[in-house]
């Protein structure tokens, strides 16, 4: 199969030294929504700089659709780019703005009118076709650069923080309309952000990135439930991370011996016995129990913890409890679950979990 975009080995350090990237694999599909997500400075804006052909790249192969596009200029990739900041003309009307790439490729304007008209209403922009950007909203704004992105037909479109300009709630109905926009049209979006829920909300993918190396790719939902790193751990949902030594696999189930005690979780990762582990806790995975009815239960996979504080915000219990050393656990359920006057602060209590929903990892 032939790859939209294929990423091999691709490194970056800048003329002053910086390594910005290195050894970065990843192919992507056509049609593919995949979002680069990591902390500021992780090479998140330099990969995509790299792939749009702003950006030269120091090692490795870069391809789209089978050609190498390592000394391909931007204008010649099948690419194109939406920054944050739109980068729109504040002197032209909305319709020029979207039009000015065909302008410059020098289509004829008959072709170039009727190609604005689509795209302007394929993202409901007809009414404002003939105003200025500067007089309209964030959201409008951000349709004109999206349209001016598309209507060149871009084999891959790459976004740059696309959303970081508008306020919560806007983004919110944005990242929909551009989730259903970019499926009906079926073109590859590498989109960059170091927004978590948008990345898990609207990618088919997620590449996490750290310190310029690729930490993990993998779909939304195994992201969340099987970090393959201690990085991704601790940095996608609310993990709770214990260290410990492998005891043994058994049947994709690995057990870990901490100070707390023997745990249970599915390995993910090459664990030899007695080497260095970490088991990870997601706190959806968390059940509180009272310590008495563990113990009838006589309940496995358990910790001792002791209850901090119950605060209800709504229908949410916020529940924080410590565990033996004074590590912290926070835990969110509905008041059904933890309704207040249950768990009050200083009782002891147990946190137990199904080894399925845990993952062991190695411990580096
Ligand atoms: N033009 C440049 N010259 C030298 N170093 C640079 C340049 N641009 C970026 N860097 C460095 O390269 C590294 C990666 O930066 P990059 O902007 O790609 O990260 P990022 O993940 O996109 O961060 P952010 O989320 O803050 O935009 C950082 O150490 C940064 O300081």
């Amino acid at each position: 199969m032939v790859h939209d975009l294929e990423l091999i080995k691709v490194g970056k350090v800048y003329d002053n030294g910086t390594p910005a990237v290195a050894g970065f694999d990843l192919a992507v599909a056509k049609g593919e929504f995949i979002a680069f997500l990591g902390p500021s400075g992780c090479g998140k804006t330099t990969t995509l700089r790299m792939i749009a052909g702003f950006e030269a790249i120091s090692s490795g192969d870069m391809l789209i659709k089978g050609t190498r596009i390592n000394d391909v200029p931007p204008e010649r990739r099948p690419t194109s780019m939406i920054f944050q900041n739109y980068a729109l003309f504040p002197h032209m009307t909305v319709r020029r703005n979207v039009g000015y790439g065909l302008e410059v490729k020098g289509l004829a304007k008959a072709e170039r009118e009727a190609k604005v008209d689509r795209i302007l209403a394929t993202l409901g922009l007809e009414d404002v076709a003939d105003k200025r950007p500067d007089k309209l909203s964030g959201g409008q704004r951000q349709r004109i650069a999206l349209a001016r992105g598309l209507i060149v037909e871009p084999d891959i479109l790459l976004l740059d923080e696309p959303l970081g300009a508008l306020d919560a709630n806007l983004r919110k109905a944005i990242q929909n309309e551009l989730k259903l926009l970019q499926k009906r049209l079926g073109v590859t979006f590498v989109f960059v952000t170091h927004a978590q829920s948008e990345a898990l909300a609207l990618s088919d993918r997620i590449v996490v990135m750290n310190q310029g190396r690729v930490e993990q790719i993998s779909p939304p939902h195994q992201l969340y439930t099987r970090p393959n790193t201690p990085f991704v751990a601790q940095f996608i949902g609310r993990n709770t991370i214990l260290d410990g030594s492998v005891g043994g696999v058994e049947d994709g189930r690995a057990v870990v011996d901490t100070p707390l005690g023997i745990l249970r979780g599915t390995a993910n990762g090459a664990l030899a016995e007695g080497s260095a582990a970490k088991i990870v806790v997601p706190a959806e995975a968390i059940e509180v129990r009272s310590a008495s009815e563990a113990r009838a239960t006589g309940m496995g996979n358990a910790i001792a913890a002791t209850v901090r504080r119950l605060d209800v915000v709504g229908h949410i219990s916020h529940l924080s409890v410590e565990l033996p050393g004074g590590r912290a656990v926070s835990l969110e359920a509905h008041v059904e679950k933890y309704p207040p006057g249950l768990f009050a602060p200083g009782g002891e209590v147990v946190l137990a979990w199904n080894a399925a929903e845990a993952t062991v990892i190695p411990a580096a």
